[in-house]
């Protein structure tokens, strides 16, 4: 069990830094070396005019692996993904993608870079089809090879079999296998997933994390994974960082959080 105390005092207590432990404290977990950070966050912190949403923020997504980000409503995920990405001008701090300090670079550039951001809310183009809405995904990139837009239905299914079908008549969670699939044509290093689950049936995230965690393990993609849904997200992650009012609470091994019975109650709703 987690040091219940240690949790307690960091959430409550001004200024205390976010505990790390296990596998992200000594880049060693169960005695395996981690994979080397695709992403890293320093030291991050961000502001809507008085309100500080993001407090002194350090994580890392290493190559092959899903961090998983939790926390309550406001505890400052979408921020979080939004600063990394350029959405939003830290006040404070460093974002380094495959050792490029990347912190001010304009945010179209970050796709460009090796970025994909997926917000929440899966922006599809209601009036495509669904091939049409994943060639938008490829667009800056100039005549892409067939073979990546099969590769692409190859992971999802659902959507090949709908590839002629506007975007209009899909279901929630083939909008959000479509939008993860558009994001993927950008060929990126790192993937920002906001709230994939959100307003999905259990069975329906249980299929899309799954198909994430297929796509982590055979690309070698690095995944961020913003999510309220913590259950579901520790079961398929390999990391969780835990936010709460701006700061990291603790970042440990997945499975040590989820049978974390304090931190769950404390933070994590389930
Ligand atoms: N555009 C904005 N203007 C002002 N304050 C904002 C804005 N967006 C977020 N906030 C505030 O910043 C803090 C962090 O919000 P954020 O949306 O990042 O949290 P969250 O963990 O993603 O929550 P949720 O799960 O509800 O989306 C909250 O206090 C929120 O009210």
């Amino acid at each position: 069990m987690a040091d219940a105390g240690a949790h307690g005092s960091t959430a409550s207590g001004a200024g205390a830094a976010g505990l790390t432990r296990g596998a992200a404290a000594g880049g060693v977990a169960g005695g395996t070396a981690t994979a080397p950070a695709v992403l890293q966050v320093e030291g991050l912190s961000a502001a809507y005019g008085p309100v500080r949403a993001l407090q002194d923020v350090t994580l890392q997504a290493e190559h092959g692996r899903i961090t998983a980000v939790l926390g309550a409503n406001g505890a400052g995920k979408t921020t979080l993904l939004r600063t990394i990405s350029g959405l939003v001008r830290p006040t404070a701090g460093r974002v380094v993608l495959g050792g490029e300090d990347v912190t001010r670079a304009p945010v179209e550039a970050m796709v460009t870079k090796g970025m994909a951001h997926v917000p929440e809310g899966r922006g599809v183009i209601a009036e495509l089809t669904v091939d049409e809405n994943l060639r938008v995904g490829s667009l800056f990139r100039g005549k892409v090879p067939s073979e990546e837009f099969e590769r692409v239905y190859t992971f999802f299914p659902r959507i090949a079999e709908r590839r002629n079908q506007t975007a209009h008549t899909l279901s929630g969670g083939e909008r959000q296998m479509l939008v993860i699939g558009r994001a993927l044509l950008a060929r990126p290093k790192v993937l920002l997933l906001d709230e994939p689950s959100l307003g999905l049936a259990p069975r329906i995230v249980a299929q899309i994390f799954a198909m994430v965690r297929h796509l982590v393990d055979t690309e070698g993609l690095s995944v961020l994974l913003v999510e309220q849904n913590a259950r579901s997200a520790l079961s398929v992650a390999d990391t969780g960082v835990v936010l709460n009012l701006g700061r990291v609470v603790v970042t440990d091994d997945a499975a040590r959080l989820a049978g974390d019975e304090d931190l769950r109650h404390a933070y994590l709703g389930f």
